[in-house]
């Protein structure tokens, strides 16, 4: 497999050459950036020492990145990735998309959130993530991998919608995410002296990840899903917990909603299921591909609170990516991802 990463200097493209160098089928070929162009990627990351010894070139040689690659994965910011990929499919090669350009069904709702035209409607790309859409991803040419919050949530609340077990108009995710998943870019928010010893909420009511929630539970759901999604920064580089509440609907028991959890997800080997009153935490998918989900029914108020850990970088970004690739090219799942959480 060869491989190019677009937008190799951030924090998702390093965990995607992270990954990719214990991958057995995986050769990365091209890697870029604007700001380093020329550089050995080493100069940007000394800790791939001994292990990569790669020049970065340029989106401007993107046609020879297409040629030479079998896939091409994107981790650029929204917005870059519409032309690119259209150059890559061009030349009969398949996208990967970190970003969140073609996560959207319908543009319109992307242009409304992300306040940027979109300029390839009839692309066809596949929302991956893996484990709801599976079939889907076996056949897709462009691939919308998911965000990271949206992982975390829409794996802890769809056996729960789909089953019909829960009032879809009373869920609520109370999420907290670790500060690489703002990327490498510098923004006094998240300075060391204003984020270390503080979590604050932030985009309440208007985070672009709250219609990616929904899009994805509208389509389990007998209905329109509408959510309240907060998002808030911890101090911590990685790691998300989601924290979802929503009501059961009347008659619901405990065994049921156990069931619709174990159902879905048994034979899952990226989702632990901690079970009935298990407690994720982020420390135990730590640089891992897993994604840890427990729930509590709590009988006095009638509502099922469902927790969910995984890592922002990897589930949540470069690790689902691999696993999307593992998936289209039709290769073991679990090729390159293998990797033990990283406790300490
Ligand atoms: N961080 C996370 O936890 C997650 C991120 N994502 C998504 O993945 C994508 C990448 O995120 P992340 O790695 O965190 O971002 P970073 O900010 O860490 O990295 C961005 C990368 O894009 C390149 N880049 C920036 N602007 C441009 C431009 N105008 N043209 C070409 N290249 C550019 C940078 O290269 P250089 O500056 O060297 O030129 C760098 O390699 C984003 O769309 C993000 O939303 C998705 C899930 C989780
Ligand atoms: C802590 C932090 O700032 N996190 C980012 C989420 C990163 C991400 O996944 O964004 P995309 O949907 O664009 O891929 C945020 O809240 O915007």
């Amino acid at each position: 497999m060869k491989i190019s990463i677009c937008g190799a200097t951030g924090y998702t493209g390093e965990e995607l050459l992270r990954i990719l160098a214990s991958h057995p089928q995986a050769e990365v070929v091209h890697i870029t950036s604007e700001n380093q162009t020329g550089a050995d990627i080493n100069s940007v990351y000394p800790h791939f020492g001994h292990i990569y010894h790669q020049t970065l070139t340029s989106m401007e040689q993107l046609d020879v990145v297409a040629k030479d690659s079998d896939v091409v994965f994107i981790a650029l910011p929204h917005g870059h990735a519409m032309d690119a990929v259209k150059t890559i499919t061009g030349h009969g090669k398949k996208v990967i998309d970190l970003g969140a350009d073609y996560r959207f069904a319908d543009t319109s709702v992307y242009e409304k959130w992300y306040k940027v035209p979109h300029t390839h409607k009839d692309a066809n790309a596949v929302y991956g993530l893996t484990e709801l859409f599976r079939e889907k991803v076996k056949h897709a040419k462009i691939l919308a991998n998911p965000g990271c919050y949206t992982t975390a949530s829409i794996l802890a609340l769809t056996p729960l919608v789909k089953n019909g077990l829960v009032a879809t108009d009373s869920i609520i995710v109370d999420a907290k995410s670790g500060i690489s998943g703002a990327g490498r870019g510098l923004n006094q928010t998240y300075h060391y002296a204003e984020a270390t010893e503080n979590l604050k909420a932030y985009n309440i009511g208007g985070h672009r990840h709250t219609p990616e929630i929904e899009q994805a539970l509208s389509e389990f759901a007998s209905n329109e899903v509408v959510i309240n999604f907060t998002p808030h920064l911890i101090p911590m580089v990685r790691g998300i917990l989601a924290t979802c509440y929503a009501n059961l609907k009347p008659g619901v028991s405990a065994e049921q909603v156990d069931d619709a959890f174990v159902s879905h997800y048994d034979s899952e080997y990226f989702i632990r299921l901690l079970g009935r009153g298990g407690y994720p935490a982020t420390k135990n998918t730590r640089g891992s591909n897993f994604c840890d989900i427990g729930w509590h029914v709590d009988k006095r108020t009638g509502r099922v609170i469902v927790v969910s850990a995984l890592d922002n970088l990897v589930k949540g970004a470069a690790g689902q990516a691999v696993q999307n690739m593992n998936v289209m090219f039709g290769m073991d799942e679990l090729t390159g991802l293998t990797q033990v959480p990283l406790y300490l």
